[in-house]
């Protein structure tokens, strides 16, 4: 199902929130909209997520240590005895101090451990570690009294033969646990902290942009060609690869096996689509046998054309999409593509973006991790493809390598014929949206 959650942005993971840019700042004291600028908020999320993200793990697992047996049990020692004499002894009493005083004391590590992972997420590169004396001072002085147990955290983390506090040491195996899984994003982070901030540059966009409406530049934003992982996303399961075995490169394709994967069988006749209600299409890939003139590659082979698109300034709805060329009906015309989120970060995500009513996206909501309790996940699209409720593109679920659903992909049809400098525009396909409907159509709802 196609909603919208207002416009479209989407950039790449960048790091630029908390050291200054390498460019010369233009003012001292830049405009609240400057600074906060989608770039920016985007930066911040990434942070907000990974912190609650870790957070939540560690927390987790030390709150289940407190509201764990030792307290149901004092609890239920307490009951008995009030309900049998009818007052609390004193022993009842420093038990429960005691319980709290321990609760307390293992809290304030959790509060510590937080901040830590906060300087993991906001350090720059060359921080790398230090963040283990930070939590060994904190050890340390809470464990004083342990004279015997020495902790030397610093170098490359827990010494094996040293005694160490049970509770410690799951913790800061979480904390490692945690921060391997983010090493892929740490090097991406890294990159790009080391680019320069650089306004979108015409000739790497594979659009072209045009506004002869006012002066509004295109906003700021970085473009991705193809669909990237949120760092809380699984790898689609092996399980879900598939291919055929299809000899002559499909040339019967009714029975390729890939093809029986289709509800509707081959929807395509001479690489045009000729049916819309085709649940998904399903594409050979690299688990044929065949190769790029499978008549069943029809996306693959047409993908990345986007320099016939150009995203202009409409009169009345914003920026929009327009073809450069004609398109045949049928014609598979751009591919939807972002960055792959979980439904975890898809709430945070959109909460933030409303709340700074500056950041918006294209929620597709269409699959569960079946797996890990139905986590929905979700494009976010870098398109500015405005809404008709007569629109000359269809949206087709699509696969290629993996049949997991929660890494469909999302391609775009046309409809009809459509001639050249025409608004390539989408059915949103919502009930109540938001905004009044321009889109002119005599079918207008
Ligand atoms: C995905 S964005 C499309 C790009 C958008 N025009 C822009 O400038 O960023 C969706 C937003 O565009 C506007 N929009 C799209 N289709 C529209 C329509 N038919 N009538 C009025 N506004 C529309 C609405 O503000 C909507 O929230």
């Amino acid at each position: 199902m196609l909603t919208d959650s207002s416009t479209g942005y989407s950039s790449l993971p960048s790091n630029r929130s908390s050291i200054p840019s390498k460019q010369a700042a233009p003012e001292a004291t830049p405009a609240l909209e400057q600074y906060f600028n989608p770039r920016m908020i985007y930066l911040w999320l990434k942070n907000l997520e990974a912190i609650i993200h870790l957070s939540q793990a560690l927390n987790e697992k030390l709150n289940s240590d407190f509201i764990s047996l030792e307290w149901v049990q004092h609890r239920e020692v307490m009951k008995n005895n009030i309900k049998h004499t009818r007052e609390i002894t004193t022993d009842l009493i420093n038990r429960e101090i005691s319980l709290i005083s321990s609760y307390v004391t293992e809290y304030s590590f959790s509060y510590e451990l937080i901040q830590a992972i906060g300087i993991i997420i906001f350090r720059p590169p060359n921080y790398v570690k230090t963040i283990w004396d930070t939590v060994a001072e904190v050890v340390n002085k809470m464990h004083s009294s342990q004279q015997n147990t020495v902790l030397d955290l610093s170098a490359t983390g827990l010494p094996n033969n040293k005694i160490i506090p049970a509770c410690i040491k799951e913790a800061f195996d979480g904390l490692t646990q945690i921060e391997n899984k983010l090493d892929p994003w740490d090097s991406r982070l890294e990159e790009l902290w080391n680019a320069d901030i650089k306004p979108p540059q015409k000739d790497l966009l594979p659009y072209s942009v045009h506004n002869d409406v006012d002066d509004d530049k295109l906003p700021y934003l970085e473009f991705t060609t193809e669909n990237f992982k949120h760092w809380g996303v699984k790898d689609p399961a092996k399980e879900f690869s598939y291919g055929c075995t299809c000899r002559n490169n499909c040339r019967d394709i009714e029975v390729c096996s890939c093809i029986q994967h289709c509800e509707a069988g081959y929807p395509f006749k001479n690489g045009k689509l000729i049916r819309s209600d085709i649940g998904a299409i399903y594409e050979c890939n690299s688990f044929c046998g065949c190769d790029y003139t499978c008549p069943n590659r029809n996306i693959q082979k047409n993908n990345m054309n986007d320099k016939n698109l150009q995203i202009f300034k409409t009169s009345n709805r914003g920026w929009g999409v327009r073809t450069l060329k004609p398109i045949k009906e049928g014609s598979f015309v751009t591919e939807h593509v972002g960055e792959i989120i979980n439904s975890r970060t898809s709430m945070l995500r959109s909460i933030c973006y409303d709340k700074l009513n500056m950041m918006g996206y294209f929620d597709l909501d269409y699959g569960f991790d079946s797996d890990k309790g139905s986590k929905i996940l979700w494009y976010v699209v870098l398109k500015f493809m405005n809404h008709s409720c007569d629109a000359n593109l269809v949206t087709i679920p699509f696969f290629v390598e993996t049949k997991d659903i929660r890494f469909q992909r999302i391609g775009f049809f046309a409809q009809r014929d459509i001639s050249k400098n025409t608004e390539l525009t989408i059915d949103y396909r919502i009930q109540n949206s938001h905004f009044e409907c321009l889109c002119g159509s005599k079918f207008c709802r």
